[in-house]
């Protein structure tokens, strides 16, 4: 696990709204930036996981918050950013890291499968940046956007919606990076490879195994290692970029056109 190479009290100040924050990569990114000093702000819908999230980081020291919402719901999108403000705790930073998908050959994906996929991974990554950019252009403020994706420069065999919804996000990326640099706002993403999550649960694990092998770096990253590279993109070190994918995927983007695995 890298040590930090950040400042610390870095983003002292700062509120730093995290979707997906009360597991895995997203809880990693809460607690860098709450290390760094900044006040994190939580969503998710499992509120149980997000009360546990907030009292591990609390008792760390961090001021952390959580709200459970649903990204695929633009009403309880809209409520969470009327919430934030009623509570002072409107973000400068928002890193959409909430997502997912289910595995299964193109062939077997149904029109709602397909559906449920793009609505939680691109639109809701959409919703959430559109609220987010509302509220800094009210208040005259700029911020930083990261959203978290997939490797995908080979294709994603085994899943197609989630391939098709994450390039979105990839593109948007760029299109909100034109559109909102005269807000103030920069907006970059990251795009991992296989991260050692419990999530990973959900994939044959042999699988992974055989991906992994495959790379120029062939472990997984660890959540801590996006975790530091979604800190670069919010930090003042990274001013001058916007609408760029950073590949954090061991080099999987260098094994060309042939993804390592086929369709199940
Ligand atoms: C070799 C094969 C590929 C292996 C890949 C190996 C490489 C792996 C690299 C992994 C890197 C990425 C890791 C991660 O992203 S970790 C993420 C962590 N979390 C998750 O992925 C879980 C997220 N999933 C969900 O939240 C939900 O599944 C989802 C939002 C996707 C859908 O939720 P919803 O509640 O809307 O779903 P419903 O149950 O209402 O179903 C909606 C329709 O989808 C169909 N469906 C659901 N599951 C499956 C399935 N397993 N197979 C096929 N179809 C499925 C369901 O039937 C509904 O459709 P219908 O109404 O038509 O029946
Ligand atoms: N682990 C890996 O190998 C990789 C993961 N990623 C991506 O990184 C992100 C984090 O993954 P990881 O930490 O591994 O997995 P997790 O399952 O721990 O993270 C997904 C998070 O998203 C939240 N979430 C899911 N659906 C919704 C929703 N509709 N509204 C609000 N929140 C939602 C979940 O909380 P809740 O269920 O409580 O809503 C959960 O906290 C995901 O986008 C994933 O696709 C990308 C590349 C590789």
């Amino acid at each position: 696990m890298p040590t930090s190479i950040f400042r610390p009290q870095l983003f002292s100040g700062r509120t730093v709204l995290i979707s997906g924050g009360g597991s895995g990569i997203g809880f990693a990114i809460a607690s860098l930036f709450g290390e760094l000093g900044a006040r994190v702000v939580l969503t998710a819908r499992n509120r149980a996981r997000l009360d546990q999230a907030t009292g591990t980081l609390t008792e760390r020291g961090i001021e952390a918050f959580a709200y459970d919402i649903n990204i695929r719901n633009e009403g309880e999108v809209e409520a969470l950013f009327e919430q934030l403000d009623a509570d002072a705790l409107q973000p400068d930073v928002l890193i959409n890291n909430a997502g997912g998908q289910f595995a299964a050959p193109a062939l077997d994906i149904s029109p709602n499968g397909f559906r449920a996929v793009v609505d939680l991974n691109l639109t809701g990554t959409w919703l959430m940046c559109g609220a987010f950019a509302r509220s800094a252009q009210r208040r005259e403020h700029g911020g930083r956007i990261v959203n978290i994706v997939l490797a995908l420069d080979s294709g994603i065999p085994g899943m197609a919606h989630a391939a098709a919804a994450r390039a979105g996000v990839v593109n948007l990326t760029k299109t909100l990076a034109w559109e909102w640099a005269p807000l103030g706002l920069t907006v970059n993403a990251v795009a991992p490879g296989i991260v050692r999550t419990d999530a990973l649960s959900q994939y044959d694990d042999a699988q992974l195994r055989a991906d992994v092998a495959a790379l120029p770096l062939p472990r997984m990253a660890e959540p801590e290692e996006v975790a530091q590279a979604v800190a670069y993109l919010a930090s003042p070190a990274a001013s001058y970029i916007t609408g760029v994918t950073l590949a954090l995927d061991g080099g999987e983007h260098l094994t060309g056109a042939t993804p390592q695995h086929a369709a199940p």
